[in-house]
């Protein structure tokens, strides 16, 4: 196994252009696909599961030109169908991928087949197949019900009646809903079963689907209204922003080791709710710097612990869960269930890997609870589960001043290949990262 020795820093500062988002590339992509027209999608990320989306779409016999050697794509849409009526897709581990192209395929007519990793076919899909088949659909499991790998035959789908899903597991079920369900051409109400979880993350699926010219109407979170007769047509282009998920192993290195680091590509007029990731640094007492499009992070003096609900920022929550290592007293982060259900189970494997560095840490069914050692314990050996996450947040220890090794580094390469030179160049000093 690949291993990558971080050495000590205590200094971060300087700034970075952020890689495109996950979250915006991959939906604009689908959108994109199924839309009347070409669409120019600028500033593509360049990553696993972008490549994953990219390769199902080939398979599906959609074009994308790429200009030259840019990140800027032509997508020549289908109008709604795919030329192809038989393909067998291979997704990786990508849930931004998995889950809205079940539900896109379901409505297509045709015969397809989509698996992944061995730690997608562990990833619940179950909520989505039931309310998809509720609607009329033909999706069977190939292997243990309620997970991947699946297959999906023609079918004839009526969203006459509320189609009910659950929200309390993952929230791109609803968005895989909400993204298909306009290629029915057919009115449609989609009602929210439980407390939904990760809302900016639909927010960002709304944002986009008005883009590409289909508005959803909505009350509160629970019913969520699409009005017969719409379908998908090209904004021509879009610009995707730099990934807030990204920025925030970036701005914690900055409000942890003095900063000032300013990340380029997100700021107030993002669409992604993990730029919200600011405000729980600036209750731990950093300063934050926000405009339209960057934001920076200076440290002002050492962190302060704080007990926080992070539902609506999973992803970014890890960030917070390494950084409270560099807190004054106890972290408390509440409300991350869904924590679990991710690349690995996160909250087991984050109590596992904090301990490691000389954290006492309380893992409760939906909330950790961190507190820092006097004195961090030096070249811990991090395992990362196959987690971009887990190695992108644990090199944070190493400007804690403690060097630290991160196993199999290479993971980061999900949504962030170059994750280890972008942290090595923002870090000072004799004691900056050997590369
Ligand atoms: O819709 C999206 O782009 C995402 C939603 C979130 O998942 P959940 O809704 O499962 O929390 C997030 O963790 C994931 O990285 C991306
Ligand atoms: C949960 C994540 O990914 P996915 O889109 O596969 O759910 C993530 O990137 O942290």
């Amino acid at each position: 196994m690949e291993q990558l020795a971080l050495p000590p820093s205590t200094r971060a500062s300087g700034s970075l252009t952020l890689p495109g988002s996950k979250s915006i590339s991959n939906r604009t992509l689908l959108l994109a696909a199924l839309s009347a027209g070409d669409t120019r999608v600028c500033g593509l990320l360049d990553a696993d599961d972008v490549s994953r989306m990219l390769e199902a779409l080939d398979k599906l016999g959609v074009t994308v030109r790429r200009e030259g050697d840019s990140r800027d794509f032509v997508v020549t849409g289908s109008g709604g169908r795919f030329p192809a009526r038989e393909a067998d897709l291979f997704l990786g581990n990508a849930g931004t991928a998995f889950r809205p192209l079940t539900a896109a395929l379901a409505l297509m007519d045709g015969h397809y087949r989509l698996s992944g990793v061995p730690r997608m076919h562990e990833r619940p899909i179950g909520d989505l197949v039931d309310a998809l088949a509720g609607a009329g659909a033909a999706i069977r499991y190939e292997g243990v019900p309620g997970y991947p790998p699946l297959s999906i035959a023609p079918a004839t789908v009526r969203t006459g009646a509320v189609i009910p899903i659950r929200g309390n597991v993952s929230s791109q079920f609803l968005t895989a809903l909400l993204m298909a369900l306009p290629l029915t051409s057919q009115a449609a109400t989609v009602e929210v079963v439980g407390e939904l979880i990760s809302k900016p993350y639909i927010e960002i699926t709304l944002k986009l689907m008005a883009r590409f010219g289909v508005t959803v109407s909505r009350d509160g979170w629970q019913r969520f209204h699409i009005a017969a007769g719409q379908g998908y047509r090209s904004p021509g282009v879009i610009h995707v922003e730099g990934d807030a998920s990204s920025a925030s192993y970036f701005l914690a290195a900055g409000a942890i080791a003095g900063g000032p680091v300013r990340v380029e590509g997100v700021g107030r007029g993002s669409i992604q709710g993990d730029v919200r990731f600011a405000e729980v640094l600036a209750a731990m007492g950093a300063t934050i710097r926000m405009g339209e499009n960057w934001i920076e992070a200076e440290a002002n003096g050492p962190l302060t612990a704080v007990d926080v609900d992070l539902n609506h920022i999973p992803d970014a929550a890890m960030t917070i869960a390494v950084a409270a290592l560099a807190a004054k007293g106890t972290t408390t982060i509440r409300n991350i269930e869904s924590w679990r259900v991710k690349e690995t189970d996160r909250l087991s494997a984050m109590a596992t890997e904090l301990r490691k560095v000389g954290a006492t840490v309380e893992e409760g069914r939906d909330y950790l609870r961190v507190t820092p050692p006097a004195a961090l314990t030096p070249n811990a050996r991090i395992d990362t589960y196959d987690d971009h996450r887990m190695a992108m947040c644990f090199s944070l220890v190493s400007l804690m001043g403690t060097p630290v090794t991160i196993n199999d580094p290479g993971c980061v390469g999900k949504t962030f290949p170059g994750y280890f030179d972008s942290l090595a160049s923002l870090t000072h000093g004799a004691d900056a990262p050997a590369r």
